[in-house]
């Protein structure tokens, strides 16, 4: 097993495009580590330059103690050690699973009866171990995603890529295959970086999680860590569904810009200077509670400021996932007591908000309409 380490690594498609922009990043012997983001925001360009794919403009990569990339060298993708599991399952429909999985030991010449004994050990791993002599059409598509994890894993690869490999899978499949990886990679020691779209997958596996957006680093963390204080509003917006807002700080609290949210000083948490600034509220530190009465507008004529209108109302395991209009403010709430109806008109308090420096150049006047929180 090894490392994997990128030092100020930035790609330049030749259309201009910026992929990655000065990424540092070290992954430890035997870590697990998950690259999320936005669309875009290039995390299977950071997969395929650490595999070998694509060569960095700038910036080198070592696995192990090994340079892979640096200018003017890059070492190609078979020389590198590396294991690789794609999304679509890359299974040949004209070899059966046993041929499948021999496949990196023939193309690298390994004498026939290490390659049995090798195959056998791979399937076993994943559980498909009467699998052999199968034909991939016959397997559902969990045990083809199998298949070629165990293709992965015979060659004894340095690291393990995986690049959305259990997004095309249903639920509860894809469920049952993230608890067999965690486990398979944990007991093998695997160096992992696994490349996905859902949070909830990157959260529940990864030692550390990676945020990316425009080709650059948001975060690392850990789950916990990341959930707990995310570094910008981008990272609290992308993985909590935090409603991001700017306004005024000050020594009052947090006074939000053409809307009549204030927080009070105790309730803020981060950047603590005076001036401009957003602030990110998690869903989990709404409360909402039924408004009294009509509530909203008095017979037309009282604004009511802490009263905002339910939008929608999801059903959740962990507590009902609520959207607010709350004076034009799209506020997401998780209410675990109260599952309030579309329409109905609910009080809102904010519990903690996380409080983010804003760069000059966005920075907007608030224009004040206080309602104490
Ligand atoms: N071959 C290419 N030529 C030019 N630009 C590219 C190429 N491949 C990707 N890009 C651009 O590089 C950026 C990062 O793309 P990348 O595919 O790495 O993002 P991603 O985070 O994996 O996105 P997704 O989640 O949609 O797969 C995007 O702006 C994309 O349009």
């Amino acid at each position: 097993m090894a490392s994997v380490s990128l030092d100020s690594v930035t790609l330049r498609y030749p259309s201009g495009t910026v992929g990655l922009a000065d990424i540092d990043l070290h992954i430890a012997d035997g870590e697990f580590v998950a690259l999320l983001g936005p669309s875009g925001s290039g995390k299977t360009t950071l997969l395929r330059t650490v595999a070998g794919f694509l060569t960095p403009t700038a910036g080198t990569i070592r696995i192990g103690d090994r340079t892979v990339a640096e200018a003017g060298k890059s070492v190609p993708p078979e020389l590198r050690g590396l294991g690789m599991v794609f999304q679509q399952h890359a299974v040949w429909p004209h070899w059966n699973v046993g041929r499948n999985v021999d496949y990196p030991l023939r193309r690298s010449g390994v004498a026939r009866r290490e390659r049995t004994e090798r195959v056998e050990k791979a399937l076993t791993l994943v559980g498909l171990e009467d699998f052999a002599r199968r034909d991939p059409a016959t397997l559902s598509g969990g045990q083809r995603q199998r298949v070629a994890l165990a293709r992965a894993l015979v060659a004894e690869p340095r690291v393990l890529l995986l690049d959305e490999a259990l997004s095309a899978l249903d639920e509860p499949l894809r469920d049952r295959l993230r608890i067999e990886l965690q486990a398979l990679t944990r007991r093998m020691g695997l160096t992992v970086l696994h490349v996905t779209h859902d949070r909830d997958e990157a959260l529940a596996l990864a030692d550390r999680v990676v945020v990316l957006d425009s080709g650059r680093i948001q975060q690392i963390a850990t789950p916990s860590e990341m959930l707990a204080r995310p570094a910008s509003a981008l990272v609290a917006r992308f993985l909590s569904d935090a409603t991001t807002i700017t306004g005024m700080s000050s020594a009052d609290g947090f006074a939000a810009a053409g809307h009549p949210l204030i927080v009070q000083p105790s309730r803020l948490e981060g950047v603590r200077s005076t001036g401009s600034c957003e602030i990110a509220i998690l869903p989990e530190d709404v409360e909402i509670a039924p408004a009294s009465g009509s509530g909203g507008r008095d017979a037309g004529t009282r604004f009511v400021a802490n009263e905002a209108t339910v939008v929608s109302s999801l059903f959740g395991r962990d507590g009902n996932d609520v959207v607010l209009d709350w004076d034009g403010l799209s506020l997401r709430c998780r209410s675990r007591s109260h599952r309030p109806v579309v329409g109905e008109r609910v009080t809102v308090s904010v519990a903690r908000a996380i409080v983010y420096a804003l760069a000059p150049a966005v920075a907007t006047e608030p224009t004040l309409e206080p309602a104490q929180l």
